[in-house]
């Protein structure tokens, strides 16, 4: 039996960083789809790079069998066709999975024709419902005939996916990655068309995966967040510089537990077990050793303030159940003032405040009204944090 394949979208962070690591682990060669050639070619001509494990001691793992091909071209629907691939999963970044939808629904059409049976299918993005989304894209390229074919042989399974990879070299000379220690890929089961095989270390199947989503987005991504938005303003260059402000770091455990009170009543889970899941967040997003940017961490503010997102998802799930939300909120106020260099959303936000006036603005992102109780408290928080 020849060697099992994955196919994975996103040769960056997390992509070189967890997932290609933990499927080659398990036993698969990787085959990385991406559209930076630089990337591709590296790694075609090295087969191998290093992945360094920051934690009490330094390891460091060798990753080989891999290969690439650039995402936007033919080789990539070969690669789809071959029946040792029964596995494809992305780490693009949210807002890419629009953009690798057509080459995923040629891919799958190909493999239809070829005859190659059966597929799994795993986004591995920051959001709820990452897999579901690609899928509703991919069916928009589909024919009736593909459709059916898709639906019958092809899981879309969503997942949470946890694990800090900061980048160690944004040019990209090496390939090699940091990542910390901490690691948690936790997949829908019944979203799977057939069973994974080998099975993927490390990948915990669910069937509540709902839970695992919001725990995991609603606790680290919104201490992240909140802490890389308060840091921006208050100009501190990395995540752990902005945890030791002893101001900064009150809100953020503020807001974490408000939401944690939010999640415990939602999902019912083990108040001593939540309390420690944030503790560790916290001693994770510190860690000095990650050198992780407040710019990095804050990239995209419009999709962060996302409803369903981890400031805004958070927020109205503490309103919902009647919960103190003034931490969260602050969070929330703090995001409309990022405006880093290069961060097109950043941009396009702080526009749209100079356009239409802030109280405007946080009506249409949040959709508090103006006069509602909610919209105040981001008002009162956003002046306060303006003054800074
Ligand atoms: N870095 C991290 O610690 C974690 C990241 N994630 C998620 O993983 C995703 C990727 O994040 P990172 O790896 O940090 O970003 P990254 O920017 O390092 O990697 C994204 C990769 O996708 C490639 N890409 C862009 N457009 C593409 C396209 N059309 N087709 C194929 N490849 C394309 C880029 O060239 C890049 O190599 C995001 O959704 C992020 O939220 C999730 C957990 C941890
Ligand atoms: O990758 P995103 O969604 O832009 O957000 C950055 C976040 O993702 C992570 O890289 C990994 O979960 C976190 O470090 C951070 O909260």
């Amino acid at each position: 039996m020849s060697e099992p394949k994955a196919l994975h979208f996103g040769a960056g962070n997390i992509g070189r960083g967890f997932i290609g690591p933990l499927l080659v682990e398990s036993g698969y060669h990787v085959v990385f789809a991406d559209v930076d050639s630089d990337t591709i070619d590296k790694l075609n001509e090295a087969g191998h790079y290093t992945v360094h494990i920051i934690g009490d001691e330094c390891q460091r793992q060798l990753i080989s069998s891999i290969s690439g091909v650039l995402s936007h071209n033919d080789d990539v629907l070969s690669v789809f066709s071959d029946p040792t691939v029964q596995l494809v999963t992305t780490a693009v970044g949210p807002n890419i999975l629009e953009k690798v939808a057509p080459t995923i629904a040629k891919g799958l059409q190909a493999r239809r024709q070829a005859g190659a049976g059966s597929l799994n299918i795993i986004a591995c993005e920051n959001m709820v419902g990452q897999t579901a989304q690609l899928a509703r894209y991919v069916f928009q390229y589909l024919t009736t005939e593909d459709k059916s074919w898709v639906d019958a042989h092809v899981g879309f399974a969503s997942c949470s996916v946890d694990c800090i990879v900061p980048p160690c070299d944004p040019d990209r000379k090496t390939l090699d990655v940091h990542v910390e220690d901490f690691q948690e890929w936790i997949v829908d089961e019944d979203a799977l068309r057939m069973a994974i095989d080998p099975k993927v270390k490390g990948m915990q199947l669910t069937q509540d995966l709902d839970a695992f989503v919001e725990r995991k987005l609603f606790t680290l991504n919104c201490a992240h967040a909140i802490a890389a938005y308060l840091g921006y303003v208050k100009r501190y260059r990395t995540v752990d510089q902005a945890t030791q402000d002893d101001q900064i770091r009150d809100i953020v455990r503020g807001a974490l537990n408000e939401c944690g009170a939010a999640l415990i009543m939602k999902h019912h889970f083990d108040r001593a077990a939540h309390m420690e899941y944030i503790e560790k967040i916290l001693r994770r997003i510190s860690d000095p050793s990650l050198g992780d940017s407040v710019v990095r961490v804050g990239r995209q503010p419009l999709r962060k303030l996302g409803k369903t997102d981890r400031l805004l998802g958070p927020a109205n799930l503490a309103r919902k159940y009647g919960l103190p939300d003034d931490n969260l909120m602050r969070g929330v106020a703090a995001a409309f003032l990022y405006n880093a260099e290069d961060d097109k959303e950043g941009t396009e936000l702080q526009d749209k405040v100079k356009r239409s006036g802030i109280a405007k603005v946080v009506e249409e992102i949040t959709g508090y009204l103006e006069g509602s109780e909610a919209h105040a408290k981001i008002i009162e928080a956003y002046r306060n944090l303006e003054q800074q």
